[in-house]
């Protein structure tokens, strides 16, 4: 439908109207709107909430109601949300943001009503939920008590008042700002303080140093001088306790040398944990030539007990079994006779791989000999003695997969530097999982390091993992990108040996038949034998495979048979674990558990905040803490005392690396104590 006007009369030409009658309209939307249809619509419905300090709404009056206003003005969503918390036993449980899901809001009569139609609560038939969602307007930073009162408002459920909001524990804060603060929602720097405190009642100097090093590395604290002065002491005790050794007087007391020695000690760390010397943190700068000169790599390469070394490798190279010891024997060849060769050591998991490579690298170290072990998973790495990530030990880039040519961060003057050069081998278990690049970086890091030409600088090095396991993982990338990043893709594959291990020494120790069955299938899986549905392309699972359950909380069931009684048990617990490949699942399977649990949770919130102080108007609080990526913890961490914890990642590698499980000793809404469930230390 078209209409046009030729000669519009300039009396009364109306300029909205001539538009709308010059529409193009085609003949669907002619059929839409004939027929009345909806023209767009809204899924889900949003419901914008007000955000404003005590009698700072805006209220519209006219002279005749003026007085009526002020006396009485008429109620916001937020005070209407007060009132409703006041008289509404289920509207106490709510967040500011959920009530639009539960409650319509009455725009006559000022008031939230409970919703009429919609899926009903659990245990509540009266009350239903819909799919509207309430977003509360945007407030700028530099609106300080309004931005600090929207804050609390996502945090805090159930408020009957202002006043209610700015109360923590019992205690009216004069601002929302110090009510934020006492409740953990703004970063500050008491955080630290009571954190270095906190670890000063129980652990050792070394442990009190290396947790000033992180928090001076990653979390940017704005007086960092202020916490060295204040925590100095405690941080040189064992320093000061070697001296008064030394000089054999008890009554000797901290001098400037020893406070510069531990600044140095700190110093090596950060440089270690973050390649930052103090004085780009912040922090004063030690002074080098006055405190001995220390190598932390090569020291820490260097500090096993030769003895029990020596009596570890007695003990255990007599229960070798052939296969094992002619490995051990070709990799002990090549390090008695300075041989550069590059070994892998296929070995399907529970061949003894492990067991093997601890008697190599005893073996070596036993004669004061470097041995490098790193692997490409943190959990791999701390199944090895002195075991790193390789990323961490290497200094390897983040962003291997983009990067062209990507190179080690050492150079020949760095600890780590030394101890590539000097290292009579580097074992590189979980090979398979790595990246080509990575060994790529690694091949040309040693030969510049040692001036050689030949592949790894003619460095031994042994290999180890399964190519039946899990290769290189590449985000949002296609199988045939995988088999590109696989080892076996590099030039340097060419000049691989391969040493095998066969028997599976797991199912032969415990003589278990049904052991060796899925010792079987999961070769033949690993094989390539299975038979695939030409069809779906998927392999069909033998039916005695494993044991399929109907729910998670069977799921739960299964695993976790009898929690009650025995969540407490580390070693029971280090023995079982679900594994989710989505966050959604895990945070789900999570909360069943715990809720199992009846000790006292205890919640630790995230606090996220844009870079840029304009963006929070654009990217408000409650929209960062809801984003959930993958490797990252969630907004709100709920922990109980005995439950076990993975950490993502520790910057003070190796006692701990990402992904060693830990179970909760100690809740107390500060940083928090753990056992460690896969090994003991
Ligand atoms: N020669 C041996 N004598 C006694 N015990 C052994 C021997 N070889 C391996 N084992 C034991 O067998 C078990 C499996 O060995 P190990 O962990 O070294 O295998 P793996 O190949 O590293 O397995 P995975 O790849 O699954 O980690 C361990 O308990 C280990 O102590």
């Amino acid at each position: 439908m078209a209409v046009f006007g030729l000669q519009p009369e300039i009396k009364d030409f109306d300029e909205i109207v001539q538009y709308q009658a010059g529409r193009y309209i085609s003949s669907n939307e002619a059929v839409w709107r004939i027929l009345s249809f909806q023209i767009h619509e809204r899924s889900p419905a949003v419901v914008h909430l007000a955000v404003h300090l005590q009698n700072g709404q805006r209220v519209y009056f006219t002279e005749t109601n003026v007085q009526q206003r002020v006396l009485n003005p008429p109620d916001t969503t937020l005070t209407a949300f007060f009132s409703l918390c006041k008289n509404d036993s289920f509207a106490k449980k709510l967040l500011y943001t959920e009530v639009p899901s539960y409650y319509t809001w009455n725009t006559k009569n000022k008031v939230f009503e409970r919703r009429k139609q919609g899926k009903s609560v659990d245990g509540q038939p009266t009350i239903f939920k819909d799919t509207t969602i309430g977003r509360l307007y945007t407030v700028h930073p530099n609106q300080h008590e309004c931005f600090f009162l929207r804050l609390l408002l996502v945090n805090v459920p159930g408020p009957t008042s202002f006043e209610y909001l700015r109360t923590v524990n019992g205690t009216i804060h004069d601002t929302y700002r110090s009510a934020c603060q006492a409740l953990n929602l703004l970063e500050n720097d008491q955080h630290w303080d009571n954190c270095i405190n906190d670890a000063c009642e129980t652990s050792t100097p070394s442990q009190i140093r290396a947790l000033f090093g992180i928090i001076l590395t990653t979390c940017s604290p704005s007086a960092p001088t202020e916490l060295w002065e204040k925590y100095k002491s405690k941080m040189s005790e064992d320093i000061l306790h070697r001296k008064q050794l030394e000089t054999s007087d008890m009554t000797f007391d901290f001098t400037s040398e020893i406070y510069n020695y531990t600044l140095v000690v700190i110093e090596d760390l950060c440089i270690r944990m973050a390649n930052k010397p103090l004085q780009d943190l912040g922090m004063p700068s030690p002074n080098r030539i006055a405190a001995v000169s220390t190598c932390v790599e090569l020291d820490r390469e260097q500090s096993y007990s030769t003895s029990d070394l020596l009596l570890y490798v007695q003990n255990n190279i007599s229960k070798l079994t052939s296969e094992q010891k002619d490995i051990y024997d070709t990799i002990m060849h090549c390090v008695d006779n300075n041989v550069g060769e590059i070994f892998f050591l296929d070995a399907p998991g529970g061949t003894g791989k492990t067991f093997v490579i601890k008697l190599i690298l005893a073996s070596i170290r036993s004669k004061n000999d470097i041995a490098l072990a790193i692997a490409s998973s943190g959990i791999a790495a701390t199944l090895l003695p002195g075991g790193r990530t390789a990323h961490s030990a290497l200094k390897l880039p983040l962003n291997l997969h983009s990067t062209e040519t990507p190179t080690c961060n050492i150079s020949k003057s760095t600890g780590m530097g030394k101890v590539l050069q000097q290292c009579k081998l580097i074992i590189w278990d979980e090979c398979t999982m790595a990246h080509k690049k990575s060994l790529e970086a690694l091949d040309q890091c040693l030969k510049d390091l040692r001036g050689k030409s030949k592949p790894f600088g003619s460095t031994l090095i042994l290999l180890a993992g399964d190519f039946r396991q899990t290769l290189p993982i590449i985000p949002r990338s296609t199988p045939a990108d995988e088999m590109n990043a696989c080892l076996k893709n590099s030039n340097l594959w060419a000049h691989v040996k391969t040493l095998k291990l066969t028997t599976n020494m797991r199912v032969r120790l415990q003589n278990d038949d049904s052991g060796q069955t899925f010792s079987d299938q999961l070769l033949a899986m690993g094989n390539g034998k299975l038979p695939v549905d030409s069809i779906s392309g998927c392999i069909q699972l033998p039916a005695d495979f494993c044991n399929l359950v109907t729910s998670k909380n069977e799921l739960i069931e299964k695993v976790f048979p009898n929690i009650l009684k025995n969540y407490k048990n580390n070693k029971w617990l280090s023995e079982r674990a679900i594994l989710a490949p989505q966050n959604i699942d895990v945070h789900e399977i999570n909360n069943i558990i715990l809720t199992k649990i009846r000790d006292q949770a205890v919640l630790y919130k995230s606090v996220d905040t844009v870079l840029e102080p304009n963006e929070a108007v654009n990217y408000p609080s409650e929209f960062l803490n809801s984003i959930d990526l993958s490797g990252f913890p969630p907004h709100v961490l709920q922990l109980k005392i005995g439950v076990p914890i993975i950490p993502l990642r520790n910057i003070n590698p190796p006692k701990l690396c990402n992904g060693t499980r830990l179970a909760v000793k100690k809740n107390n809404g500060k940083p928090n104590r753990g056992h460690n469930l896969d090994r003991a230390f």
